[in-house]
């Protein structure tokens, strides 16, 4: 089966072993349903083409390990499956032509659809029994969050079976599969298209674009030369989050959800680690990054210390997410059985965690052969929501989820390399502002005698933190004002000052 001897004679061990794990789904499923109750969701894009050959394959395994070869070769050469096509008037000339002329070529039983996808569905399944549905749905594809390779259709959608043999192939893969089984596809795809939607809100990909002499047309290059595989929706017009439609989101991807603190944010800081709960090891980082996060005008609400336990994280996590803008993790990221934020970030989110290709190839860099399997365990990230951060000096990316900024800064010097490169970030993260300031006074009153004058003080000066600490019992108060206003706190501090004997109070230097 030509399909079976492409993949077996090329050399790409990756695509190979996609490969053995996409036709085993398949024959799990030719096993588990009568083959008349399976239909394939077919639309002539890339990836439900992938998949077609994919099932030619499958199918043709399946045969030969049932023996049911019967001297009829062509038999098993062809997947005479029930296919379905949803067809709108949308739909691109060259999509419609694609995938007529390929179900007739491969003898598929072509069902065409001209309902919406649920209504179709429901009409279907009243027609025939249809038990299980192949897609060619893919990780990153924004319906993918939360499927399964075998994932029962959701609630309120007709009762079938979604079977996803390509979940976990990335776009290089597809077209790695592609271009090494010489399978035909859709001619959009040698003009720039990198992803088919409607021709409404579907582009060529502007990165596929090559720069033109004036008064020459637009010319791209085929979609496979897209090397950034996340962005191969790039020519597809983005639909808003209704639900979000009104809250400002920042040109770092913060949300502004109230206009009069336009200028502050907030941030909570969790460390993850039993050794810090046993006390075995002082935890710094915290009290380092709080000075440095004031150092840029950002207030930190919150510093939490939790054990390696997946339900403590992502429970602190559900705490944090909404109240802070940005929440700093650190701590038990890894390969261990005890490094578990990741795990944790993906429970708060409620996605899981998947492989992440871009991320495995920083891995492999720096763990050459020390890696073992096929898959990088390290290389499990939250699906949908990661964003990885790069910057020059930094040997593997930072990773950014939803809102929350893993470190994997295991001490302060480690820190400040993370935090320089964050800082440069064009992406970044952080809204660099005006720092907060200190002034520190320091008394031998006692504090019952200035304990009503400094709640007057904080009242008039709301905009001042006034806190007041001591480093012994028998030693001084320190009384510390913190705010973003230098003349605010030299008034704070000299009206509190007036109010008692010349000299009851001593400014420590700062730092
Ligand atoms: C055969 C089939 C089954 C589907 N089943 C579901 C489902 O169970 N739940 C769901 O939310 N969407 C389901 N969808 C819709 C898809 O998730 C998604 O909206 C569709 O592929 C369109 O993607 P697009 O919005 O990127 O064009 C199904 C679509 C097809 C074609
Ligand atoms: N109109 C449709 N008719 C039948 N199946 C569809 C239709 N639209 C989507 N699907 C199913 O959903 C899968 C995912 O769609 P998606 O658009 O992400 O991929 P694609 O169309 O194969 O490739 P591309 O991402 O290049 O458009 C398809 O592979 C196909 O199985
Ligand atoms: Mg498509």
């Amino acid at each position: 089966m030509e399909i079976d001897r492409a993949i077996r004679d090329c050399s790409d061990r990756r695509l190979q072993t996609k490969y053995q794990n996409a036709t085993y789904v398949i024959q799990r499923a030719f096993s588990l349903y009568d083959f008349q109750q399976v239909a394939f969701s077919f639309n002539g894009g890339k990836d439900s083409t992938v998949l077609l050959h994919l099932l030619r394959a499958g199918y043709f395994l399946y045969k030969e390990e049932m023996g049911s070869f019967n001297g009829n070769m062509d038999s098993v050469l062809k997947c005479p499956i029930r296919t379905i096509y949803f067809e709108t008037s949308s739909a691109f000339p060259e999509i419609n032509s694609f995938t007529y002329e390929t179900a007739a070529s491969y003898d598929l039983q072509l069902d065409i659809i001209r309902l919406d996808f649920k209504s179709g569905l429901e009409t279907l399944l009243k027609e025939k029994t249809t038990k299980a549905i192949f897609l060619g749905t893919r990780i990153g594809d924004p319906n993918a969050i939360g499927q399964e390779q075998f994932s029962p259709s959701s609630t309120g959608w007709p009762p079938f079976m979604r079977v996803n043999p390509i979940l976990d192939w990335s776009y290089r893969d597809v077209w790695a599969f592609i271009l090494t089984c010489k399978v035909p596809y859709c001619s959009l795809y040698d003009r720039g298209y990198t992803s088919i939607g409607s021709i409404y809100d579907t582009e060529p990909n502007a990165l596929l674009c090559i720069p033109h002499q004036s008064g020459d047309k637009e010319n791209f290059k085929p979609a496979y030369c897209l090397s950034d595989g996340r962005l191969e929706r790039a020519g597809r017009a983005k639909k808003l989050a209704s639900k979000n439609e009104n809250i400002p989101i920042m040109s770092n991807g913060l949300k502004n959800t109230n206009p009069h603190q336009s200028c502050s944010f907030s941030a909570s800081i969790i460390a993850v680690g039993d050794e810090i709960l046993f006390g075995s090891v002082e935890e710094k980082i915290g009290a380092t990054l709080c000075k440095k996060l004031n150092a840029i005008g950002w207030r930190v609400s919150h510093i939490t210390v939790v054990g390696n336990d997946i339900d403590l994280i992502a429970d602190e996590l559900e705490h944090r997410k909404c109240k802070d803008d940005l929440i700093f993790l650190f701590g038990a990221l890894g390969p261990l059985h005890s490094d578990v934020s990741l795990a944790g970030v993906a429970k708060a989110f409620g996605v899981r965690l998947a492989p992440d290709e871009e991320f495995e190839e920083y891995l492999r860099h720096i763990m050459g052969n020390h890696s073992t399997g096929n898959r990088n365990e390290m290389a499990l990230l939250p699906e949908g929501i990661t964003e990885l951060l790069h910057h020059d000096k930094l040997v593997v990316p930072l990773i950014k989820c939803c809102n929350v900024m893993l470190l994997s800064a295991t001490n302060t010097d480690e820190l400040e390399q993370q935090w320089d490169c964050l800082l440069q970030l064009c992406s970044s993260p952080l809204v660099q502002m005006g720092p907060f300031i200190s002034k520190q006074l320091s008394t031998k009153l006692y504090d019952v005698e200035i304990a009503a004058v400094l709640s007057k003080l904080c009242l008039d000066f709301p905009d001042i933190h006034i806190g007041c600490h001591r480093q012994s019992r028998a030693g001084p108060l320190i009384i510390n004002f913190v705010g973003k206003d230098h003349e605010r706190i030299e008034l704070a501090s000299h009206i509190l000052s007036q109010k008692f004997d010349f000299g009851a109070f001593s400014e420590l230097s700062s730092g």
